[in-house]
């Protein structure tokens, strides 16, 4: 599937790193680096801008290897990007280890996923259909 987009950042457009890979990865797109605190969050932009087709939005993921080496992940994984939105993708990142982390430009910060969505009809209801969870959850399986 095509996708229009506006490449206003020093890098190359994303790309998936291996054949089969569902994440294209995102790259901060930087004046000078940006140091995140423990605790502390920042929005990155990555300098692209782009146009997804009806029925289509795209995850803001966390990359694994950040999250697992440096405690830095998402803050809103996994951020939402609508297809009616015209503005810079953005990630916002939080740095949830005990020391601070340098992102510098062009890194490698998260990886963004496209996918199919529906949007629905409320049918407003007084009741639904009886199933066997039922109203369990939060750990009710598995219980005797
Ligand atoms: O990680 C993100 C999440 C969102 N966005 C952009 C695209 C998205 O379409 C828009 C709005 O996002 P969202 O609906 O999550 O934010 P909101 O707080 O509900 O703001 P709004 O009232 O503008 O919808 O912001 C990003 O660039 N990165
Ligand atoms: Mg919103």
């Amino acid at each position: 599937m095509q996708v229009k987009v506006i490449n206003q950042s020093k890098h190359p457009l994303p790309a998936y790193q291996t054949e089969l890979s569902a994440g294209l990865d995102l790259r901060a797109n930087l004046e000078t680096s940006v140091t995140l605190a423990p605790l502390e969050r920042k929005l990155i932009g990555t300098g692209l801008y782009m146009e997804l087709p009806a029925g289509f939005e795209a995850q803001i993921r966390p990359r694994s290897g950040l999250a697992y080496k440096h405690g830095l992940t998402v803050l809103n994984s996994p951020g939402t990007i609508d297809a009616d939105y015209r503005g810079e993708i953005k990630v916002l990142l939080v740095n949830l280890s005990q020391e601070s982390f340098e992102v510098k430009d062009g890194e490698r910060i998260a990886q963004m996923v496209v996918a199919r969505h529906e949007q629905i009809q409320w049918e407003e209801a007084v009741d639904l259909s009886s199933t066997e969870r039922g109203a369990g959850g939060y750990g009710s399986t598995g219980k005797s």
